[in-house]
């Protein structure tokens, strides 16, 4: 496996956030990570990305627990954009994303071709290569999400983590981002909210409420009628689309 988690829990006083969850991906996959408000998603993709400790459980990269890997080491392999990722002022669209290149140098080494190459191609795949130049202030929203993906991609990473990355982003983008991460030859695992887009690019799906996983498997598994009214309480019909072959969703 690429990334595995065995018995997470996470607690904030008396409150458990992450209540015993094991999960595993395997390389290259997209796993979804789908709940209500509030089920505890962002908190497990911290614990996932190293950033957090949980209180008890392990995080395994490969067979490495992340616990006893150095920060710069996890940093090398798992790339985490988180929902509300900051960046400094006064700073251009291609500065952030050379950032992603960070982990992989040392206080010695210095800049290379294929570090430009790398930059150049991240900015390419989210459609901003034609921004590099533009000051990080300038940019809308959605523009700053895509930049931010781009300093993930220019990480190289072995698993990529992504916390409800679709925010901001038109229709347009949203598809092709979703598009770009499922077919990334990177191991990804993605917090969302638009349940058809997890049917249509995801490869397996865990449902995650008041902490715990209440399901997991494939979106064909997965989606049904009575998980989204037990689980989201909506009535929705769920059919087969005669236009991509995925589940879609309708809701009533
Ligand atoms: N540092 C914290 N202090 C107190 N409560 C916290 C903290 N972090 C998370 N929580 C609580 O833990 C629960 C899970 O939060 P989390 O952000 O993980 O949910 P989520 O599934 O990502 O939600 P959303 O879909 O709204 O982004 C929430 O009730 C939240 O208020």
């Amino acid at each position: 496996m690429s990334i595995s988690a065995r018995n997470i829990s996470w607690r904030i006083g008396k409150k458990l956030i992450v209540d015993d969850v094991s999960l595993s991906v395997s390389q290259g996959q997209t796993l979804g990570l789908l709940g209500p408000n509030g089920s505890g998603k962002s908190s497990l993709l911290r614990i996932l990305a190293g950033l957090r400790r949980p209180d008890s459980g392990s995080v395994l990269l490969d067979d490495a627990d992340i616990a006893r890997m150095g920060k710069k080491q996890v940093a090398r392999r798992v790339a985490f954009v988180e929902q509300h990722g900051a960046t400094d002022a006064n700073i251009r669209v291609e500065d952030v994303v050379k950032l992603g290149r960070t982990p992989h140098h040392s206080p010695f080494s210095s800049w290379t071709v294929a570090d430009d190459r790398i930059v150049t191609e991240a900015l390419d795949r989210v459609e901003m290569a034609d921004r590099r130049s533009q000051g990080w202030q300038s940019l809308s929203g959605g523009e700053r999400q895509r930049v931010h993906i781009a300093r993930a991609l220019a990480q190289s990473p072995v698993e990529i983590l992504l916390d409800e990355p679709t925010n901001h982003l038109d229709i347009h983008h949203q598809i092709q981002l979703m598009r770009l991460i499922s077919t990334l030859p990177v191991t990804s695992i993605v917090a969302l909210h638009d349940l058809n887009h997890a049917a249509m690019f995801c490869d397996s799906l865990i449902i995650m409420q008041h902490g715990r996983i209440v399901a997991s498997g494939t979106p064909d598994e997965v989606l049904t009628e009575s998980l989204l009214m037990d689980v989201f309480q909506v009535e929705a019909r769920v059919g087969v689309s005669p236009f991509h072959g995925k589940k879609h969703i309708h809701f009533l």
